[in-house]
């Protein structure tokens, strides 16, 4: 254990404390500062322990102005340097900031791919070959086949497969090995990449949205601390006036149980509604809104790289490649439906997200192992992390990896209805 810094913290009342690993750098953000007057508080220990790997060791246990805390940082020096993915691990740039996102023309490759997908799915080119629907609706895993080998025409089939299906779990892949350009090259295939308006992101590349299980986990917990789950199905940043596609996602450390992650049909949740209602809300389109996530962050001191945008979007989906029809609200980030008095949005939103949260029988949920790649249809899926192991527990592991999140098209419902927005 070696001591890399003292910081000392001033006039603090709730304070978080980062440490970058890997090149050692380091990073305080504190937030919520007593501006006003001095103030004592009780520092919050769990907002410290932020990695498996990192210790602080207190001298005392509250700041204010005139007796300020003194944080001794320590880390185990050799996990860290020994930690093959450390050029992943999460870093905040706090100086960059984006315009808006600029409309773009979207080429779904699916729509190409021969529908028996006879050169992805083929024991000739992949003779070790095996694919397990995961339940009979939604989940497809795929073993023997490596996604940084497949050619364009199986990217196609890929993009077919993963629309269909809503989920494919690749295992065993060397697609985390092959370089974070690489890594991109082949999300571009899909779609522009997205760049996440307030998320931890890798140090080299801000497309690579991180998945880390000091920041993340506690991050989840704490904005739930008065539910009784964490449970939080969300289509990705369906706020986006195109919003994602196809996204990959790739854990780089697993613990060795815990940190699954769910999935559930929207196309299912949307065929199993009946007629009456299907047509409902068919004609109608929900209010999808960045802000509330944008707030979140500047309230806990994150930085806040793209301002956030509201969109209207059909309720009811179809997707270029398969013309099937899909629910397209969410409970991470849908607000309101267009048109209806508050309590009718209401109550239909809590049908609709107490529907998409309980279909367990049009849900899969997925344990990582190493090696795992998931990517999945942002369109016509939303989906959960489950976060139901320790932070505090280093024993519990380490859950650590990235996100490369690609665009789709501006959302086309039925009858020519499409997302709208104010300029
Ligand atoms: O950590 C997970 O299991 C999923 C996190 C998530 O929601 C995402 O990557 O979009
Ligand atoms: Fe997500």
């Amino acid at each position: 254990m070696r001591v890399v810094d003292v910081l000392t913290l001033t006039g603090i009342h709730d304070c978080r404390v980062g440490v970058q690993i890997g090149s050692g750098q380091k990073q305080a953000r504190r937030y919520k500062k007593g501006v006003d007057k001095p103030r004592t508080k009780t520092f919050r220990f769990s907002q410290l322990n932020i990695h498996n790997m990192a210790t602080i060791t207190q001298t005392q246990t509250t700041a204010t102005e005139s007796a300020p805390l003194k944080l001794t940082l320590a880390y185990q020096e050799e996990i860290h340097e020994e930690y093959k993915y450390s050029a992943y691990l999460p870093v905040y740039d706090t100086e960059t900031t984006f315009p808006p996102l600029k409309p773009f023309e979207f080429n779904d490759r699916g729509l190409v791919a021969n529908k028996e997908k006879p050169n992805l799915l083929s024991k000739e080119n992949a003779p070790a070959l095996k694919v397990i629907n995961l339940t009979p609706g939604i989940g497809t895993e795929i073993r023997g086949l490596q996604l940084s080998q497949l050619n364009d025409i199986q990217k196609d089939e890929l993009a077919l497969l993963i629309a269909e299906r809503g989920v494919v779990v690749f295992r065993d892949q060397d697609f985390k090995d092959i370089g974070i350009e690489k890594q991109k090259e082949f999300g571009r295939y899909f779609g522009p990449l997205h760049i996440h308006p307030v998320g931890a992101h890798v140090k080299e590349s801000q497309e690579l949205h991180n998945i880390y299980l000091g920041s993340d986990n506690e991050y989840r917990n704490r904005r739930r601390g008065n539910r009784l789950t964490t449970t939080g199905y969300h289509s990705d940043v369906s706020y986006e006036r195109q919003p994602p596609g196809i996204t990959i996602l790739t854990l780089l450390s697993v613990p060795p149980t815990g940190g699954d992650t769910a999935w559930e049909s929207q196309t299912a949740a949307y065929a199993r509604l009946s007629p009456p209602i299907q047509a409902l809300l068919e004609n109608l389109r929900a209010e999808h809104s960045g802000f509330p996530q944008a707030e979140g962050a500047r309230r806990d001191g994150l930085f806040v790289r793209r301002e956030p945008v509201k969109t209207e979007h059909p309720i009811v989906r179809v997707h270029p490649a398969t013309g099937q029809k899909a629910l397209f609200v969410n409970p991470g980030f849908t607000k309101r439906i267009v048109g209806l008095k508050d309590e009718e949005s209401e109550a239909l939103l809590k049908l609709l997200f107490h529907h998409i949260t309980f279909g367990q029988d049009f849900q899969v949920r997925v344990k990582w192992e190493e090696g795992t790649v998931a990517l999945w249809d942002n369109r016509v899926t939303s989906h959960t992390a489950i976060s139901d192991y320790n932070v505090h527990v280093p024993q519990e592991g380490l859950r650590h990896g990235f996100r490369i999140t690609t665009l789709a098209e501006r959302p086309r419902g039925v009858n020519g209805l499409e997302s709208r927005w104010d300029e």
